[in-house]
């Protein structure tokens, strides 16, 4: 149920990362301690989970192996079996001296393993940030074939191959699979980032003595969210209005999944008979409809179609005072609207959507997504399975990575249902966009798999309950 990498935590490129270990050798510290303190919290990770079995510790040539080298020193003073197998010799002094420090032998890898060699325990300490470009193939297959065998795989600081500020793969699909990743000092891009996320199992951050870290970029933290209170009432509790079309079913599901997620009054507006859950309060579309200044937060998109009825529908949401929320078709139909819109404004598109919206960018996910918040002027959630968020201020989250389930049709509706209700109760849009897709996710988590979209919104009282 815990996500796998810590929420709240600050996201350092390589660049910063840099920068922190600059600021702390000039504060008195130097890289062979900061490398000390990242290869014994290594080794004490390694310890606890070795529980005795061999060691197979893969030490690169930069400061990525010199933490190997710390980690297999550690390791073996307390007892436990460790083997070394190196790519070449150290090229950093710091590295050189752990390896110095290092008494036992030193394997040849990948040539001086022999076929089928292995351990049950198996640790890559190849590269790290300092990646700058494709790792050789035989060095690639090597790990992976070496981290499939193991019964536990521990990458250091980042899984070898992983491009550090992207999460993108330097070995184009030969990224080993880790049971778990140790970040040193920080957490990266790469740790949230897809594909090189998904390679690195349950994320930890090692303490290596740099301090309080100031970043732009975090994972998104657990929401606090309140009860409501004795003078609470349905209106206080927020008003959505759901704005729909021809698919029903769509916009039927943001707006169950805006009581769900805490909405005290919820309108869909599209007409037809009433039928169940009647707690939604259906009307008819009418331009004047989002007129009742009791609206806390308008959704559209989810089922709105794509045709002169739906741009009208949008025209009037844009042209209201009310905050938005703009999902599925409404994206489809803003070519740059945008503009000029003083209310709080959250677009909610998937990968395809957004490239529609915001054109084929460059850069990391994160930096496409801040470009975009900057020229829409509005919160931008670019959803996946590494959901970015980031406002026009350039104020940026990536939310932990959670359930693959949630690749099935409707999970979006709720998603934007969800976000919408927490609009409503004058969340500010950040944070209701951030606090919503933790919402989701965890819900998600909970209710586990082959689930219906229908499920996952019934499930957000559960996870309410986890956001106190
Ligand atoms: N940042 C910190 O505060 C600390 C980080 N530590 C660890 O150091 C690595 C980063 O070390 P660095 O020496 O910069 O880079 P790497 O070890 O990741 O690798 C660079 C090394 O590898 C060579 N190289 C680069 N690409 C390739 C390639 N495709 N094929 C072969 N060789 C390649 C390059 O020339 C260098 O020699 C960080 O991740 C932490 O693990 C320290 O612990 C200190 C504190
Ligand atoms: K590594």
């Amino acid at each position: 149920m815990l996500p796998n990498v810590p929420e709240g935590a600050p996201v350092l490129t390589a660049a910063a990362m840099r920068a922190a270990e600059d600021r702390a050798i000039a504060a008195g510290s130097s890289v062979a301690a900061l490398m000390e303190c990242a290869g014994t919290g290594v080794a004490e990770w390694v310890h606890r989970l070795a529980a005795g079995s061999e060691v197979l510790i893969l030490c690169g040539p930069g400061n990525n192996g010199g933490d190997g080298y710390v980690a297999a020193r550690v390791l073996a003073s307390r007892g436990v079996p460790v083997r070394v197998a190196a790519l070449g010799e150290p090229k950093t002094a710091a590295a050189a001296q752990a390896r110095a420090a290092w008494s036992g032998p030193v394997e040849a890898f990948p040539g001086g393993l022999a076929d089928g060699d292995t351990a049950p325990i198996l640790v890559d300490a190849v590269f790290g940030t300092g990646l700058t470009r494709a790792v050789d193939d035989a060095v690639a297959d090597a790990i992976r074939l070496l981290a499939g065998r193991a019964r536990l795989s521990i990458a250091v600081d980042l899984p070898s191959g992983a491009e550090t500020d992207s999460g993108g793969d330097f070995g184009a699909g030969k990224l080993a699979n880790f049971d778990g990743t140790l970040a040193l000092g920080a957490l990266k891009p790469a740790h949230v980032l897809q594909p090189a996320a998904r390679h690195c199992g349950a994320v930890r951050v090692i303490d290596i003595g740099l301090g309080s870290l100031d970043a732009v970029l975090r994972t998104s933290p657990r929401p606090q969210i309140a009860a409501p209170g004795p003078e609470s009432h349905k209106y206080t509790r927020g008003m959505v209005a759901v704005v729909g079309g021809p698919m029903h079913g769509a916009s039927e599901l943001a707006a169950r999944a805006a009581y769900r997620a805490g909405a005290g009054y919820v309108l869909l507006l599209t007409g037809g008979l009433p039928h169940p859950p009647h707690a939604i309060v259906r009307q008819r579309w009418s331009p004047d409809a989002l007129a009742d200044d009791r609206i806390g937060a308008v959704v559209i998109g989810p089922g709105l179609g794509r045709d002169d009825r739906a741009r009208e529908k949008l025209e009037a949401a844009l042209a209201s005072d009310r905050p938005l929320v703009i999902d599925g078709d409404a994206l489809h139909l803003l070519d740059g609207r945008l503009r000029g819109r003083d209310a709080p404004t959250i677009l909610t598109p998937h990968a395809g959507e957004f490239a529609a919206l915001f054109g084929a960018g460059t850069g990391s996910k994160i930096m496409q997504a801040q470009d975009a918040a900057r020229k829409s002027g509005a919160v931008v959630v670019v959803k996946g399975a590494d959901t970015v968020i980031a406002a026009p201020g350039g104020r940026v989250q990536v939310a932990a990575p959670t359930s693959a389930w949630l690749s099935v049709a409707g999970t979006g509706d709720v998603l934007a249902g969800t976000i919408g209700a927490l609009l409503a109760q004058h969340v500010p849009p950040f944070d209701a966009a951030s606090a919503g897709i933790w919402l989701h996710g965890a819900a998600a988590r909970m209710i586990d798999r082959c689930f219906l979209a229908d499920e996952l919104a019934d499930a957000l009282p559960e996870a309410l309950e986890r956001a106190r």
